[in-house]
């Protein structure tokens, strides 16, 4: 795990998981140590450091305070004699829960969502991340609103203490709610000229393909390992949370627009994710998603059903996908023979086609480009001319740019272009297109 803090600046956070007994999982669910590991990774990525991990098996969770009374004496003493500054628990708390568990304990109670909502708070880097994270948090907080009102005001550098402008929101539900208001609006107009720079994009007719995937799977990686983009790649988690857009060539010579995406946990709420709407775009419009995969973890086929989980509820299920084995340069002394692994998980994704790489040497990368280049759409090549009016030359230097064209004439107020078009490109100009032959030629490069 990497973390920039020395021990004695970090905090110091007790970790705590409740495991129903006696109810069936989740097909895709964690075992509750996996899960307990993961959130304690998610800690560690918000620079805390862990004291002690406590998981108690109980029939149900309890109504007041989540875990059993006998628990929390427990836990207590264990946060006074060990200089506790944060509890985190494993599971969703209700506004009184953490209320009464805070007041028991006598110290800050955080649960997961907000922990993820705190490193996301930290790492957007866009207006529009920011705004979508705060965004987040005052809609996590308000349903926990309740009674005579939460310390609304607590401040502080801590873990959880970074919530949506604590003097924004001293005072009440209404407040809340004309902020909400605010950042709605503004998130629309952020929104106009991100819609402004799409369409450009959209003027220049590429593909676009997004890289998908749990968090951590080593998406950024692979994306600057095609793109040769220097996107932050790292090991604490949610190291992305802004959608990249660059540029690939693919073997053909065709070229492509790949976009980098935020990561997709457990238990992240789906109203959360769709605040990410930025990254929900380039997901559900893609023409072939990549799904990453970290072959290396023992918990991959868990992640990746509930990557494909996500993208059901988002509408993304029938973009045709790869699935992508990464971190292959790790693998040996997995269980599961990467060959096994590919079978089970291309199975359980429908028969996607997958290929197993290494971003982080490169190994595979080939293959996975022409993959690439086999799965996009047929895309033929035709003779069309164009009559282009002065007033739009721009579509002429398109044509240069995405075409071959074979011949150019300015006339009196229009421009005569006979050119090479391939069909996508075509879409795009249609309107100025006079006439058109098939060619029955190879795709040009
Ligand atoms: N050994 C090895 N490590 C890798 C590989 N790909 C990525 N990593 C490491 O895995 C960690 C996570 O990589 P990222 O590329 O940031 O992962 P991500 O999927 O973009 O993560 P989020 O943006 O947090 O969702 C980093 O420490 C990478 O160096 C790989 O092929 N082999
Ligand atoms: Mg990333």
């Amino acid at each position: 795990m990497t973390h920039s803090l020395p021990d004695q600046n970090r905090e110091r956070a007790i970790l705590v998981a409740v495991e129903l007994t006696g109810r069936k999982r989740e097909p895709d669910a964690p075992e509750p140590e996996e899960s307990l590991q993961e959130l304690a990774t998610l800690a560690e990525s918000a620079g805390a450091q862990i004291i002690e991990k406590i998981l108690q098996s109980r029939a149900t969770f309890d109504q007041a305070t989540l875990i059993g009374s006998g628990k929390l004496d427990e836990l207590r003493s264990v946060v006074k004699a060990m200089d506790v500054d944060v509890v985190i628990v494993d599971h969703e708390l209700g506004g009184t829960q953490q209320r009464n568990l805070e007041r028991s304990l006598d110290c800050r109670v955080v649960d997961r969502t907000q922990l993820i909502l705190d490193i996301f708070a930290h790492r957007a880097r866009t207006r529009e991340g920011q705004l979508q994270v705060e965004l987040a948090q005052l809609n996590y907080l308000l349903p926990r609103l309740t009674g005579k009102g939460i310390a609304m005001s607590r401040l502080g550098a801590g873990i959880g203490t970074r919530g949506p402008g604590e003097t924004k929101l001293e005072t009440d539900r209404r407040r809340i709610h004309h902020r909400i208001k605010r950042i709605q609006h503004d998130l629309e107009s952020v929104r106009g000229s991100r819609g402004i720079q799409r369409r450009l994009r959209q003027a220049v007719p590429l593909q676009t393909l997004a890289l998908v995937g749990y968090t951590n799977a080593g998406k950024s990686t692979l994306f600057n390992r095609l793109t040769g983009a220097g996107v932050l790649a790292d090991a604490r988690m949610f190291a992305t949370l802004d959608p990249t857009v660059r540029q690939v060539q693919l073997p053909s010579r065709r070229r492509i627009l790949l976009s980098d995406t935020v990561g997709f946990i457990r238990q992240l709420p789906t109203t959360l994710v769709q605040a990410f709407r930025a990254t929900l775009e380039e997901v559900t419009e893609a023409a072939i998603l990549l799904h990453v995969v970290d072959a290396s973890s023992a918990a991959a086929a868990g992640h990746s059903s509930h990557v494909r989980r996500v993208l059901n509820e988002i509408g993304a299920e029938n973009t045709p996908q790869i699935l992508v084995l990464n971190k292959a340069d790790l693998l040996g002394g997995t269980s599961e023979s990467p060959a096994t692994l590919l079978r089970r998980l291309s199975g359980e994704a429908g028969g996607a086609p997958c290929v197993s790489v290494s971003a982080h040497n490169g190994d595979g990368v080939d293959d996975l480009l022409e993959l690439i280049d086999r799965m996009l759409p047929e895309d033929p090549i035709e003779f069309a001319t164009f009559h282009i009016p002065v007033t739009d030359l721009g579509v002429v230097h398109l044509l240069h740019e995405f075409a071959r064209v074979t011949s150019e004439r300015y006339l009196a107020d229009y421009c005569e272009v006979e050119a090479e078009v391939s069909a996508s490109v075509l879409r795009r100009v249609a309107q100025y297109k006079v006439a058109q032959t098939v060619r029955d030629t190879a795709p040009f490069v």
